[in-house]
């Protein structure tokens, strides 16, 4: 079983960076997540209630990372990975952190860390 459920191009902003001028600002992150999550069983009875609900998961990602503060984008995305996978149905999950324009030439940089519940 491979399947997933997966949020793309989520952005959140929030305070975020090592350097003071970043510590004065709100920047926009962009985050891409693959959660492993069985969809047939959803599937089979079409209901809401039976998914790994990705508004749900999305909502509090944005509550979370709008109130957070870290310096380094490897803090958050081991936190936001910590929450996916304690508070919902995940055993796995791939999640991509961006942050857009942070090098000049760069479209982004950021982190991709995948974690698994122990
Ligand atoms: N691996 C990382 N490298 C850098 C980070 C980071 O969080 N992880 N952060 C910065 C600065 O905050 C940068 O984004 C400002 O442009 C530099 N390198």
């Amino acid at each position: 079983m491979s399947d997933k459920v997966f949020i793309e191009g989520l952005e959140i902003e929030t305070l975020i960076g090592i350097y003071d001028w970043e510590r004065r600002i709100r920047q926009t992150l962009v985050f891409d997540i693959e959660m492993a999550f069985d969809n047939r069983i959803p599937a089979a009875s079409d209901d809401i209630a039976l998914t790994l609900n990705y508004k749900d998961v999305s909502k509090r990602l944005i509550d979370y990372v709008g109130q957070s503060s870290f310096g380094l984008v490897e803090t958050l995305a081991e936190r936001c990975a910590e929450i996916i996978l304690g508070e919902f149905n995940v055993s796995h999950v791939r999640l991509k952190l961006s942050k857009p324009g942070a090098v000049r030439g760069a479209r982004a940089v950021g982190v991709i860390i995948e974690r698994s519940r122990t």
